[in-house]
């Protein structure tokens, strides 16, 4: 049983059909996107093995990572899209699955009109050609043993494409990357050249074969920071010289707003956001994109405040939170985001870890009742694992020697000393209901992807059927 509702998209939620700049709509081919991927789901299955078992047993997931979980974009030819989140956040499984190197689960990949997704692999091989990769360790990309010619000249070879004049194919490609005059590098090895020189080699390889879309994968976070410009620089060129469309994956913000034309910024498996470059840096609307934005030093200017970067963790990607995913760790959560009990389980268990505090004992207390100063360990009063289970209503059963009523004191005293805490904006109801502490939810509502006059966004602060005023009050 998946943890998470399918995509609920919400008003204007309909896929992304290509860039500000997207001429989609004009019937030719300069205009038809290059590629065009709705609704892909990437699953990695851990059905066997000791930890999918420690995964069911403890979270109560389907076992399945939501690697990528319902993602749509387009990519125009010869255009920069820039993949940006956390690590963790599916970024690189959606490079690999618009490749095929990893299957989708489910949706659709488009490529120039032909569906990659189910196609045998005797159907996509030929199609491989024309999309490659460049990943982020150039020194693990590039045989040890293999010289810098044979290297770049052996996709030509796997491709069949080999001919009489290979060596020149090669010296063309090496010359094309920098590294000229291309002789003296032919029969180095990796281990002759710098971390920038090895990288030029590995785009040579992908270059050589004229690719139509690139995936470039974190190809310069490995780099020195004096090479990196002049890589990202390389590519650019490669795209004016070779036509070439770039899906961008990174973490870094800043190198995307050098390099991007457009950037999705994604978050455990999903796009929260996606827009033109300068529209998202210049307003970055989803709360995820703004934390990001605060985190970068190099953008300053956004940046209020040191302390304040993306609160938290990313959550597990085998059990994602309900509603919006981002909403354990927004500031600006609110009822339809999706309150849980886990969010519950986190505000007590940090409560405990913090100051002591008057506390007052009830009277099934084993230390009986009274006033006093302590830290308040609510699995004195709680049964924690309770708070693990998904759903609107969640029952709480007292701990041994305790009551209904000791947990909803546990619970009203949390909230009395955060009222502001997001998690309580989701909270509707905290009941007593057949000895048992019962809190009752908000449905939580699966955000989809809105249009907000500029970017898209999947953010229930944008969703005029919410009502925002719990949360202006508070932000
Ligand atoms: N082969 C795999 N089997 C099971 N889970 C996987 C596999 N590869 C990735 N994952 C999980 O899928 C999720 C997304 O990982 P992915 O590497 O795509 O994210 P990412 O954003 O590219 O992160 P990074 O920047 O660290 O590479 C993570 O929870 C990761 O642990």
């Amino acid at each position: 049983m998946p943890t998470k509702p399918e995509h609920q998209p919400g008003p204007g939620a309909d896929r992304e059909v290509g860039g500000p700049a997207s001429t989609a709509g004009v019937a030719t081919d300069e205009a038809a996107p290059l590629i065009e991927v709705s609704d892909l789901y990437v699953h990695y299955s851990m059905r066997r093995g000791p930890l999918a078992r420690l995964s069911r047993s403890r979270k109560g997931g389907d076992g399945a990572v939501r690697a990528v979980d319902g993602v749509s974009f387009s990519l125009r030819r010869g255009e920069v899209l820039g993949l940006v989140g956390e690590s963790g956040s599916g970024k690189s499984t959606l490079g690999r699955a618009l490749l095929g190197l990893v299957p989708a689960s489910s949706g659709s990949i488009r490529f120039d009109g032909t569906e990659l997704v189910g196609l045998p692999e005797r159907r996509l091989r030929p199609l491989r050609r024309r999309l490659q990769m460049v990943f982020q360790d150039p020194h693990a990309s590039l045989n040890p043993a293999m010289d810098v010619g044979t290297a770049v000249g052996h996709p030509l070879k796997i491709h069949g494409l080999g001919g009489a004049d290979l060596q020149k194919q090669v010296e063309r490609a090496l010359e094309m990357v920098g590294l000229a005059p291309a002789r003296r590098y032919l029969n180095m090895r990796p281990a002759d050249l710098s971390g920038g020189q090895k990288q030029r080699v590995v785009i040579a390889r992908a270059a050589i074969l004229d690719p139509e879309l690139m995936v470039a994968d974190e190809p310069v976070s490995m780099l020195d920071m004096s090479v990196r410009a002049k890589i990202l620089q390389l590519l650019l060129d490669l795209r004016r010289q070779l036509n070439l469309t770039y899906l961008y994956i990174t973490h870094d913000l800043a190198t995307a707003k050098l390099f991007c034309d457009r950037i999705a910024i994604m978050y455990l498996g999903r796009i929260v956001e996606i827009g033109r470059t300068e529209e998202v840096f210049a307003n970055p609307r989803h709360p995820y994109t703004q934390a990001l934005l605060r985190a970068v030093p190099d953008l300053g200017s956004r940046r209020e405040d040191e302390s304040e970067v993306v609160a938290g963790e990313i959550p597990d990607a085998a059990r994602p939170p309900a509603g919006c995913s981002y909403h354990p760790r927004c500031p600006h959560a609110f009822a339809p985001c999706g309150s849980e009990g886990r969010d519950l389980r986190a505000l007590l268990e940090a409560r405990w870890a913090g100051p002591g505090e008057v506390t007052e004992r009830g009277a099934g207390d084993p230390a009986g009742p009274g006033v006093g100063l302590e830290r308040e360990d609510p699995a004195r009063v709680v049964r924690l694992g309770d708070l693990d289970a998904a759903g609107e209503h969640l029952p709480i059963r007292p701990a041994h020697g305790h009551h209904a009523a000791d947990v909803l004191r546990v619970l009203t005293r949390a909230r009395d000393d955060g009222p502001d805490e997001p998690l309580w904006r989701g909270v509707r109801a905290m009941r007593e209901e057949g000895g048992q502490a019962v809190v009752d939810f908000e449905p939580a509502i699966d955000p989809g992807l809105l249009d907000t006059g500029g970017a898209r966004v999947a953010c229930h602060l944008f969703d005029p059927r919410f009502d925002r005023s719990a949360v202006q009050q508070v932000s």
